[in-house]
């Protein structure tokens, strides 16, 4: 069909071109216009037309093979998955073809779940994959007695008197590698395979063993028979089986019983059966899989509400509105139970307000744009509907064999993909085979490309560009977005940012539009909302949780420093020590204004024998997320930092935010200063400016930022100060001078004019111990715009 629709459209393509060459022919003898839209000539108009037919032909030809080698392709797998099956060779115009019966289409789907690989067939509703306990298997055994395999398989009418123990041994709840079906007698003493719980497969594969059997008496009815006769064929390949027979002692059962085998029979998974699935219940019962974990767990989720309830009682007699806490708990919306489980197991019981806002409106599939305040908890808001969105796509894809990727979030830095990476994983804790990876720049293109082919992704979590990469590398990557649900941009006000724009507009261009788009962000200044049209449909919600107070929050006690460019190292130090001093739990970002400027600052604090760590851009990817990981995990430690760590970084505690010398924008301030004070806790943070820097105030003069006087310095440490410095790395302190100018250069607000500005560099130069400016390249003079100023010195 698809190859005559093409030969179709190269046909209408060929006649269109006999048209216009007609046409260009009867206007080369003087007929038609002689200029063309674009100001063309009718020669370059020809010459362009036929170019563009050239060119469609062409992808029409591509298509065409594209469409042939998948076809040979899937024929070639179809025949090594499926060397005798006369279904999947049935070709629907063959004369022989018929469709299936109701019965032999749950049979060809059984089937399938015996395969390898056929955990697609499964949803969630199947319970987890995920084996049960030693202390279940307890439980199990005692309940059930296990049966005996050889005789099942041998077709001998099966009794609980005659069954051995042989079986118990292929009773192996190895965590991945078992698929576990219980088997219930009926009460005329014949088994029934009634229900296919519990099970994941072999990554090794294992042929079952053969019997010495004869006869065929395996089992009554076919529907549920077929499987012990296909592991009497021997034709079972792929997982040890685990069979076990529920027995109430004389081998007779009960109508209990009976009612309990109607029941079970009635949860026979439905993941693939559509129509022909008999189950009344989604849920198998897990009863059997819940175990003292699970009432450990319920233990928690109580002493976790009730402490938050005291801590909202608390906030509520202070008459503090900071909790970001809402009363609506998680069980209350329509989340998967797996999920709720995992959420329990992190402590997260109530939703947060932005949670409680935003996750109903994100699950009727709108488009939102949402503002709330930092540390309140917007991760989870978007990832829970991701999650979600994930579980009904892949409800409704199951055949695929490279399942699509269904969800893409996107943020500004490695570390911050790497933190929802985790965060996600902990959500989807007993979601088993769905997956979430991320790609982001710093690390080996290569490997990406290995883990995506060979392990489960249906959540992406990438930095534009090396998304990028992955889109412009041609491997199938673009092809795997185009089934992409849902679009998820964290920190939205900064990818919209013009940094971003044009990546965003690529990225966007290669992404389906029937998908829903969710922006998340601390800060949307106007600009960002009008352009964030070119994700969002027109038609979105905007839920902004900040209201009309400040975008900070009141716990947070803020204030400001002007003092002198050449003390801020000795007050940075001073204010650390100080602080150190009275919290003796303390946690510190410093931020700095550059890459280089916070390597300086490094340094320099190290020379000083303060406990500190540095992430910045500068940095081998390794080093950053290992830096990271132990700010997160420590106390007791100071990280001094570029923007890399301004937005979305989760340091749990952090007590105090020092921020020197001008920050970018509002939006940097309020998202740097964002690092306290996170999930309603109290915090600390210091600006510190240079007079000529006080231009800044005024931009965030609605923010509750009051003015400390300058601390008392000691002038013994200022010596101090002056002789660390001049053991830090010359390279450091040239970069240093660089990158401070460049900043400095690039604020168009900070209303110097070029001469003033290279004065106050060598000002910074003589603080930082540099006896001769640093020169610079010719072209980097040109580009600043530096070319004759006087104090520029420019290498030979
Ligand atoms: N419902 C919840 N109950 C308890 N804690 C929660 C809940 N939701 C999120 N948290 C915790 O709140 C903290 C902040 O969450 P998160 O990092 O998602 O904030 P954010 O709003 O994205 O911050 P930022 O604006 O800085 O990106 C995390 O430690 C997270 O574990």
């Amino acid at each position: 069909m698809f190859s005559s629709m093409i030969f179709r459209e190269r046909s209408r393509i060929i006649h269109y071109n006999n048209i216009l060459n007609s046409l260009t022919f009867l206007r080369h003898m003087g007929g038609g216009p002689r200029t063309f839209p674009g100001g063309l000539n009718k020669w370059q108009w020809k010459r362009l037309h036929e170019k563009q037919a050239r060119q469609k032909e062409k992808r029409l030809l591509d298509q065409e093979k594209e469409l042939y080698q998948a076809r040979v392709r899937s024929e070639i797998r179809s025949k090594i998955a499926n060397p005798d099956s006369s279904v999947h060779e049935q070709n629907v115009n063959s004369p022989n073809y018929k469709p299936l019966s109701p019965k032999e289409h749950i049979k060809a789907l059984a089937d399938r779940f015996m395969k390898e690989g056929a955990e697609d067939l499964w949803n969630e509703a199947d319970g987890p994959i995920n084996s049960p306990s030693p202390q279940q298997l307890a439980r199990i055994e005692s309940n059930h007695t296990p049966i005996n395999l050889r005789r099942v398989m041998s077709g001998q009418n099966y009794t609980p008197s005659n069954q051995v123990s042989e079986i118990s041994s292929d009773l192996s709840y190895n965590k991945r590698n078992t698929r576990h079906y219980s088997v219930y007698l009926h009460p005329d003493n014949r088994y029934k395979l009634l229900n296919v719980r519990n099970y994941s497969v072999r990554t090794s594969r294992v042929r079952y063993r053969k019997n010495d059997s004869s006869s065929s008496d395996y089992g009554t009815d076919d529907d549920e028979g077929f499987l012990v006769k296909k592991m009497k064929d021997g034709n079972l390949r792929g997982p040890r089986l685990s069979l076990v027979v529920s027995s109430d002692g004389d081998g007779k059962g009960s109508d209990d019983d009976d009612d309990e085998v109607e029941k079970k029979m009635m949860m026979m998974s439905s993941a693939a059966l559509g129509k022909y699935d008999i189950k009344k219940t989604k849920r198998i019962p897990l009863e059997m899989l819940e175990d003292e974990d699970d009432l450990s767990l319920h233990v928690q989720a109580i002493r976790n509400e009730f402490n938050k309830r005291r801590m909202a009682e608390k906030d509520g007699e202070t008459g503090d509105d900071d909790s970001i806490l809402s009363p609506k708990r998680f069980d209350e919306c329509n989340i998967s139970p797996l999920t709720i489980k995992a959420l329990t197991l992190a402590g997260y019981v109530q939703m947060t307000k932005v949670q409680d806002a935003t996750i109903s409106a994100c699950l009727e599939g709108k488009d939102a744009l949402v503002k709330a305040k930092t540390g309140t908890g917007k991760s989870a808001a978007f990832l829970l509907p991701a999650i979600e969105t994930v579980l009904k796509a892949s409800m409704n894809d199951t055949a695929k064999r490279v399942p699509p990727i269904c969800v893409l979030i996107l943020c500004p830095t490695r570390e911050l993909a790497s933190q929802i990476t985790a965060e996600a994983n902990v959500l989807l804790k007993y979601h088993d085979g769905i997956g979430v990876q991320s790609l982001v720049g710093g690390t080996r293109f290569k490997v990406d490309q290995k883990r995506l082919e060979t392990e489960p992704c249906h959540i992406i979590v990438a930095t534009p560009g090396r998304l990028l990469d992955h889109i412009e590398n041609k491997s199938g990557f673009s092809a795997r977005l185009m089934g992409l649900k849902m679009l998820i941009l964290d920190e939205a006000d900064h990818l919209l940012d013009l940094g971003f724009r044009k990546d965003m507009e690529k990225i966007a261009d290669c992404l389906p539009r029937k998908r829903q788009s969710l922006l998340f962000s601390a800060t949307l200044p106007k600009e960002v909302r009008r352009v964030s049209q070119l994700v969002l449909q027109r038609e979105h919600v905007y839920i902004n949780t900040v209201g009309l107070g400040p975008e900070t929050h009141n716990k947070v006690n803020q204030s400001y420093l002007i003092a002198p460019h050449e003390q801020h190292f000795q007050i940075v130090h001073h204010l650390l020590k100080d602080h150190i001093f009275q919290a003796p739990n303390y946690k510190v970002i410093v931020f700095c204004t550059t890459a280089m400027m916070t390597s300086l600052m490094f340094s320099l604090l190290r020379e000083m024998k303060i406990n500190v760590r540095e992430i910045h851009s500068r940095k081998p990817q390794l080093y950053r997320t290992r830096v990271s990981e132990e700010f997160k995990e420590e106390k007791q430690l100071i990280l001094v930092t570029s923007d890399v760590s301004a937005r979305g970084m989760n340091y749990p505690d952090v007590s105090l935010v020092i921020q020197v010398g001008v920050p970018v924008d509002r939006e940097h301030y309020i998202n740097r200063l964002g690092r306290t004070g996170r999930e309603g806790k109290g915090g600390e943070g210091i600006l510190l400016l240079a007079p000529w820097e006080e231009y800044f105030l005024e931009e965030i003069k609605d923010l509750p930022l009051h003015k400390s006087s300058s601390p008392h310095l000691d002038p013994d440490m200022k010596i101090k100060i002056e002789k660390s410095m001049a053991k830090v790395d010359p390279s450091v302190k040239e970069a240093a001078y660089h990158a401070w100018l460049g900043y400095y250069n690039s604020i168009r607000e900070v209303g110097r004019d070029k001469t003033t500005l290279v004065e106050l560099a060598k000002g910074f130069c003589d603080t930082i111990g540099l006896e001769k400016v640093p020169a610079l390249f010719r072209k980097t003079v040109l580009k600043m715009g530096l070319k004759d100023i006087p104090g520029i010195r420019v290498r030979k």
